[in-house]
């Protein structure tokens, strides 16, 4: 069997992190709209996290921010001229549609791709299909550059193949990783690829939320898994239970997390618990391991304080000793009924024996938590040699990378600083440098 590990690709947090509201049924999102945010902090959170996991030895990456503002949207609806001029029309007659075109969600990579790694898929190579993020005007053009950024870093195509997102229609709403859980006995071995959907387009007898949209269909989930080449008896299709998402759960690991042979979720995270449990136990049992549920009750942390703590966005990290430490937002050291939860887990004897709790508030005001912002990818030896190095984090990356921050990013951003054109050309000046940084000549288009 070889051996291989998870290496967790963080999302480097762009100059322009701002709250704009963007995402009805994202509750913090919504709660936050028009806040000043500071995007110097919310950067340097984010590479705190980075700083500490690696320095644990857990393996640890990044993905660099897109350009913004993304001058092809505002464009490609009509805003013509300088670029300075695009910017003053789009704040004058469609200011929230400038902040989309500022948006720094990319920094979400959860939501960049889902990833099968090469032990799962029918030509053993490692495969990802760019998410189309269709659901939110915001999100929609992220997988032009998301799809440059991977075949960038993920460019050997002896090891890696990278698709491009499906059709960009209601039908194929994907929304990536943060849908999709891989359980395994260990990384290295084949595993069961979990997809979980919200709704599925082609049924109309099938539930859905009634309250908030369901952003992942079932047959974007098929398509996937068809186009990584998974084998049937080891997939299975999940789907979330509709009420949650009319409480704010808009993506699967809001209320689930897995890793290894442990799935660690909610009571009310699944339309029909019992099946996925089954159908995981199942599969699994095909792999030689057998599956370790930690099942979180209603009584115990009720779907609202899971929401507002995001307990379960958060990361399962398997220690060299076999065991498992639980990366969490601080919130949830905040929240009562989540920290008490939380002591009895670590002390009870199961397989998380730790917690690793960080500030990410600049991003959790957005509906981002430790797990919204890192991309999973299983690495075998020879394809981490393979992958592009610069993106690996290491001390000297991160000290570069906070002297850059330090550099280059304001402490404040208001609604209306997205009308000031010196905005646009300080990010084209941080961005460029930041190719060279990471030894990514060409990354943006504005490069070409
Ligand atoms: N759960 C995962 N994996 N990702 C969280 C993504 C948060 C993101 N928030 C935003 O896009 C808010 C942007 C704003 O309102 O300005 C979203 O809703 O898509």
């Amino acid at each position: 069997m070889t051996t291989a590990r998870e290496f967790n690709f963080d999302g480097l947090v762009g100059p322009s992190h701002n709250y704009a509201g963007l995402s009805f049924g994202n509750v913090a999102s919504f709660n936050n709209v028009k806040s000043v945010s500071n995007p110097k902090q919310a950067a340097l959170q984010g590479l705190e996290k980075m700083r500490v996991l690696a320095s644990r030895s857990f393996a640890q990456a990044l993905l660099p921010p897109h350009h913004r503002p993304n001058f092809r949207l505002l464009r490609n609806i009509g805003f013509g001229g300088s670029d300075a001029e695009v910017i003053a029309r789009a704040h004058k007659e469609a200011p929230a549609i400038l902040a989309c075109a500022y948006s720094a969600s990319p920094m979400w990579t959860a939501n960049a791709c889902t990833v099968s790694p090469c032990a799962d898929t029918a030509d053993a190579r490692t495969h990802f299909t760019v998410a189309n993020l269709n659901n939110k005007l915001h999100r929609s053009y992220e997988h032009v550059q998301t799809g440059r950024t991977l075949r960038a870093v993920f460019g050997d195509e002896a090891h890696f193949v990278v698709h491009e997102a499906l059709p960009s229609t209601p039908a194929f709403g994907d929304e990536g990783a943060a849908n999709h859980t891989r359980l395994c006995a260990n990384h290295g071995a084949p595993g069961v690829e979990m997809f979980v959907y919200g709704r599925v387009e082609f049924d109309p007898n099938a539930p859905a939320p009634r309250r908030f949209p369901a952003r992942q269909t079932l047959e974007a989930s098929q398509a996937v898994a068809r186009l990584h080449g998974l084998d049937g008896r080891r997939t299975v299709y999940a789907q979330q239970a509709p009420e949650t998402i009319d409480c704010g759960v808009f993506h699967n690991d809001v209320i689930a997390v897995g890793s290894g042979n442990v799935l660690f979720y909610h009571q009310n995270a699944f339309l029909d618990e019992k099946s996925v449990l089954d159908q995981l136990r199942q599969a699994l049992a095909a792999t030689g391991t057998s599956l370790q549920p930690v099942r979180v009750d209603a009584a115990e942390v009720s779907l609202a304080d899971a929401v507002s703590s995001y307990l379960f966005n958060s990361q399962l990290l398997s220690r060299p000793d076999g065991k498992m430490a639980l990366v969490v937002p601080q919130e949830c050291r905040e929240n009562q009924a989540v920290a008490r939860y939380l002591q009895g887990l670590v002390a009870s004897g199961g397989p998380i024996d730790e917690l690793i709790s960080f500030d990410l508030r600049q991003s959790m005001r957005n509906g981002g938590g430790p797990a919204c912002l890192r991309l999973r990818v299983v690495l075998t030896e020879a394809e981490a040699v393979a992958m592009h190095q610069g993106v690996i984090m290491t001390d000297a990356l991160h000290a570069r990378l906070v002297a850059w921050v330090e550099k280059h990013y304001r402490d404040r951003l208001a609604p209306d600083d997205l009308a000031d054109p010196a905005l646009a050309d300080e990010i084209h000046a941080t961005l460029d440098e930041l190719t060279t940084i990471l030894g990514l000549p060409g990354l943006y288009e504005f490069q070409r």
